[in-house]
């Protein structure tokens, strides 16, 4: 029995669906911590094996036998070390979210999760069963007594205490925790609480936590993993968004972790994690669903310049195309903005302008019309004039569209379907317009000026107010409150859900609020029909809110 015992622990992405290739990307790294890091345990995320959320690919007989049969194959190679793999585990007509303990070619232990998030983007209930007869899962390597909890697990106090009460002296604990701001500190807060629970009857335990790394649709997850001591000390996260190896030395007798390899964060500020996350998110959106290139339209103003340095970031400037389509209302400095950008980022520039195409439009109107005022209808064509040529460049070309929408327009309905909101993804549809702004003063003050000099976003960009173009003159504000009020009112709806009255008592406007709560209750059927984003908040569109489109409530 040595004094320490070694845990790798993969963070690392393990797509969804891709049930071949991670069990062979586990295999290799289950050989990979036992011959290059010589660890006694390697730890995989929570459902490593099928990717998180498997969603309704778990209704499919076929798919949980293959889960079955990989896993299975994967511990008959096993030896010479103890892995611990998360897979989805059919039994009968249910299935459990289950972590099995690998060794000597063969499964000896396999734990259920028994409490299933069924709140906020999770949806467990649907898919997975709890095991009325599951007991604590606690097994042995070399003498030390390994406790194993899953995710959701750690958010009660009981799984974990049953674990301890068995004898457990170090808990692992995979997981699947999708990233939103300010999560990391309330994970730090859960463990340290779990560790104080674990010493009330005894000396504690020692906690490893390991969560999945990578984008999938809208959910982000972080990585960010934590070791703690028993002595209730949380050692610095490991950096978020990261793929990598951690690899620690338990003591026994200290119940302590000594890091071997564990790359921490430099800047783990609001804005750089959620920098991180878009950019992170529109990586491996487009990795994943077999694109290397990307296309948007750029405006000059502030939602298309901050998606452009995401793509960027992201993909490289050569794999970024940024299309100008200037109108009879586009302002010089828009387009000149436009260029700037691609200039100082090295980004090919094609110029469209839509003139005729709009002009087209309205020539095959102009009978149907005929006496009719012009309203928002001609300023939607325009926009529709330059979703219909950005979807034919990516037709013709390959390549994803990028939508720029805000979390602002998406609240409001602000911005025209099957126009501006043409597009595979929307990176930045989970920040409300003041957070794009902030995001775009840190981006200009992170990493030096652009690749060709000047900033990344042009500081006449940010300092401009924010117009459609869409006609003379026209700036936002006309239709809109000012931003910082807007937002703030959505904010309290839209995220913390509260009522009219509630953001009345608190000091907004009446007739602002209601126009903004009714403006958003209309607009839940484009949402329903946006392309999907990076969940960077706490309560994020789509599955995170899923409000009826017909609704009778009112606000
Ligand atoms: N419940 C429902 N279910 C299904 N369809 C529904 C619907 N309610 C309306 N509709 C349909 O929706 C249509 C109206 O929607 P839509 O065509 O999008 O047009 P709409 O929402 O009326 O106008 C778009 C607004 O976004 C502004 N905009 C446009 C482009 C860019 C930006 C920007 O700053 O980024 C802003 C623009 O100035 C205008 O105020 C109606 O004609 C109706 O057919
Ligand atoms: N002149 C233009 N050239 C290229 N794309 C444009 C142009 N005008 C609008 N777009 C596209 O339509 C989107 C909606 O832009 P619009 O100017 O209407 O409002 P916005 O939400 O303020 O966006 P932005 O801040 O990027 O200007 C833009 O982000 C851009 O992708
Ligand atoms: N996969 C899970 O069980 C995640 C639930 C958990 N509360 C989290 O987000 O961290």
């Amino acid at each position: 029995m040595s004094k320490t015992l070694r845990i790798a622990m993969a963070q690392f992405d393990f797509p969804v669906g891709a049930v071949r290739q991670n069990a062979e990307r586990i295999l290799a790294m289950i050989q990979e911590a036992r011959d290059d890091y010589s660890a006694d345990v390697v730890l995989f995320p929570e459902l490593a094996l099928s990717g998180y959320p498997p969603e309704d690919l778990l209704m499919r007989p076929g798919f949980l036998a293959d889960c079955h049969d990989t896993l299975e194959e994967i511990a008959s190679q096993v030896q010479g070390i103890t892995a611990v793999v998360g897979w989805p585990q059919a039994a009968g007509s249910v299935v459990y979210n289950a972590a099995s303990v690998l060794r000597d070619g063969r499964v000896t232990h396999t734990y259920r999760k028994r409490e299933l998030p069924n709140y906020a983007v999770f949806d467990e209930r649907r898919y997975f069963s709890v095991d009325p007869d599951s007991e604590a899962c606690v097994f042995e390597v070399d003498g030390l007594r390994i406790g194993l909890v899953i995710c959701e697990d750690l958010w009660f106090a009981e799984p974990m205490a049953e674990a301890v009460d068995a004898g457990a002296e170090l808990m692992l604990v995979p997981n699947a925790s999708p990233f939103e701001r300010d999560k990391h500190a309330d994970r730090d807060a859960l463990i340290g609480r779990r560790i104080r629970e674990s010493r009330a009857h005894g000396p504690g335990v020692g906690l490893a936590y390991l969560n999945v790394v990578g984008g999938q649709d809208a959910l982000m997850f972080d990585g960010a993993s934590v070791v703690a001591d028993a002595d209730g000390s949380v050692h610095p996260a490991a950096a978020a968004f990261t793929d990598q190896w951690l690899v620690v030395d338990f003591n026994r007798e200290t119940r302590s972790f000594m890091p071997v390899q564990w790359m921490d964060d430099g800047d783990e500020s609001r804005d750089a994690l959620a920098w991180r996350a878009v950019v992170r998110g529109t990586q491996d959106y487009c990795r994943k669903n077999g694109f290397g290139k990307v296309w948007l339209g750029l405006s000059g103003g502030i939602d298309s310049s901050v998606v452009l340095a995401i793509a960027v970031d992201a993909l490289g400037a050569e794999n970024v195309t940024a299309v100008r389509m200037p109108s009879r209302y586009t302002a010089d400095l828009s387009n000149d903005l436009a260029a700037i950008q691609c200039a100082s980022l090295g980004v090919e520039l094609l110029t469209l302008p839509i003139e005729k195409p709009f002009q087209g439009f309205l020539d095959a109107l102009e009978e149907t019309f005929a006496g009719q005022p012009v309203d928002v209808t001609e300023e939607n064509l325009q926009s529709r004039t330059r979703g219909a040529l950005l979807m034919a460049l990516s037709n013709k070309f390959g390549g994803l569209l990028l939508t720029t929408g805000n979390k602002s327009e998406y609240a409001v309905g602000y911005a025209t379907i099957y126009g501006d909101m043409c597009g595979g993804y929307a990176p930045i549809k989970d920040l409300y317009k003041t957070e794009v702004y902030a995001l775009s003063r840190w981006r200009n003050t992170v990493g030096g000026s652009a690749p060709n000099g000047g900033m990344v976003i042009p500081q006449e960009v940010i300092e401009r107010p924010p117009s459609a173009e869409l006609r003379a003159d026209q700036k936002d504000q006309d239709s809109l409150p000012p931003y910082d009020v807007l937002d703030a009112i959505l904010l309290r709806h839209v995220d913390q859900e509260q009522s009219r009255d509630d953001i009345v008592s608190a000091g907004y406007d009446a007739a602002t609020v209601d126009k903004v709560l009714r403006l958003v209750r209309i607009s839940e059927w484009k949402r329903h029909q946006s392309a999907p984003g990076p969940k960077v908040s706490r309560r994020a569109f789509s599955r995170e809110r899923r409000y009826p489109i017909t609704n009778g409530y009112g606000t």
